[in-house]
């Protein structure tokens, strides 16, 4: 399946039991919590999806010694930023890695060469073109897009940002600013959206003992006079992934019953909400300790869902709509424009190509429901979330369906049809 141009996965009853993968928001907070801490750091549960791999890649070219233990987690061993002369750091297609990173590696003297490819060389970086130089970085992007040439040292500064686009140049300018000890600054954030990834840096700098901001509404950020430097080495567990697990537990709420381990209730990360959709669409959940147990209802019920601060839910929310009897609103479409692809379209084109369509107004994306699901040969657009998205919703096809570029999901789920198939799903 590795290198598959096409699959094609057949309408199937889902039951069984399966750990949801690691979390690449976790995994790259980590990366790069553990980057600046300088010290000792372990990880268990390591990520292995391509963008857990690039940031990995990317704290070892910036200096860290990254070792593999036998038990299968890492150790990874930070002294100071490096200052090797013109570094090329290289974020695949992580918007994630590219945003945290950039001001993490604009702490050094030396210039950094930041690259990437795919959909990220399309999604914005005009954010750094107007932030850095008020961070003593001087900064060439290629009109707003990347590749960026910076050279730092970055100085924490009172900085007024915009939040509206993406929470994750906020998430790097707190880990960058904490690193350099920032010392009675305040950045003040406008409009911030996605709010809880912000919680869970926060949550992440807190494990790895960096020096933490006082969060005042997610309005601004101050960071105090106290300086903290601890040398204690820290041990820190990757959270289960509820974006990737988010499709299991649909793919069980409209296609059987299954049991998820692995997804810590408790945790910060913004696409448990998911729990909320399918709740108010009627599914039974049993929610124990370290497992969720779901059971497919009778009928699915329509639903109404903000996704304005977990816009990564879209693709699974309307593979669940899709089987619900009737119309489902979800709210939150603007925030998908600049994603791996443009999601509000991409899932409107490729819902519509099964039968379900999908209306798009303003803010709103209405989904038809309940109108039956077509076999269609689809596309992912070399988008992960879109490819598991379709494979979710060829469940209940008439027919078999046919995904194009199937193995965009390797870039934060790469056991994703392997996971399916072990949960009775007939992937060819
Ligand atoms: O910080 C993170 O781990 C992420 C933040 C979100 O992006 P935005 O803040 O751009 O919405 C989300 O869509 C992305 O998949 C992961
Ligand atoms: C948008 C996503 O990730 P990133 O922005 O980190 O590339 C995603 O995983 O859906």
């Amino acid at each position: 399946m590795d290198g598959a141009q096409l699959i094609t996965v057949y309408p199937s009853k889902i039951s069984g039991e399966i750990v949801a993968p690691a979390s690449k928001s976790s995994m790259q907070r980590a990366c790069a919590a553990a980057f600046v801490k300088k010290g000792i750091s372990i990880i268990h549960n390591p990520g292995i999806a391509n963008d857990d791999k690039a940031s990995l890649a990317v704290i070892q070219t910036l200096g860290a010694i990254v070792t593999e233990l036998e038990n299968g987690s890492l150790k990874i061993d930070s002294s100071d930023i490096s200052t090797k002369e013109l570094v090329t750091i290289d974020f695949g297609e992580s918007g994630l890695g590219s945003r945290m990173f950039t001001p993490i590696a604009a702490l050094s003297a030396s210039k950094v060469h930041i690259t990437g490819h795919g959909s990220l060389t399309t999604r914005p970086m005009n954010f750094f073109d107007e932030v850095l130089p008020k961070l003593e970085v001087d900064i060439q992007s290629n009109e707003g897009k990347l590749p960026l040439d910076i050279q730092g040292p970055l100085v924490p500064h009172n900085i007024t940002v915009d939040g509206s686009l993406s929470s994750q140049y906020l998430t790097g300018l707190l880990l960058s600013f904490a690193a350099a000890q920032a010392n009675n600054v305040t950045i003040k954030v406008e409009n911030l959206k996605s709010k809880p990834y912000i919680d869970l840096t926060l949550k992440v700098m807190e494990d790895f003992q960096l020096k933490l901001p006082e969060n005042h509404n997610y309005e601004s950020f101050t960071f105090g006079t106290e300086s903290v430097i601890s040398k204690d080495t820290i041990v820190y567990q990757v959270e289960g992934d509820w974006s990737g697990g988010a499709f299991l537990l649909v793919a069980a709420a409209v296609g059987g019953s299954s049991v998820i381990k692995g997804l810590d209730v408790q945790s910060t990360q913004a696409d448990k909400a998911i729990l909320n959709a399918l709740q108010e669409s009627g599914v039974q959940l049993s929610i124990g300790f370290d497992q969720i147990e779901i059971t497919k209802p009778t009928s699915l019920k329509p639903f109404r869902f903000d996704a304005t601060e977990c816009p990564d839910l879209f693709p699974p929310l309307v593979a669940l709509a899709a089987n619900c009897q009737g119309d489902s609103m979800i709210e939150g479409v603007t925030r998908l424009a600049h994603k791996e692809s443009d999601r509000g379209l991409t899932l409107q084109e490729e819902f519509g190509k099964m039968g379900i369509e999908v209306e798009l107004k303003g803010d709103v994306m209405i989904v038809h429901g309940g109108t039956g699901i077509q076999s269609a040969t689809t596309t992912s657009h070399n988008d992960h979330r879109i490819a598991m998205a379709i494979a979710v919703a060829a469940l209940n096809a008439n027919g078999p369906v046919a995904i194009q570029d199937p193995m965009a999901v390797k870039k934060s789920y790469p056991n994703f049809y392997e996971h399916i198939e072990k949960l009775g799903v007939k992937v060819v």
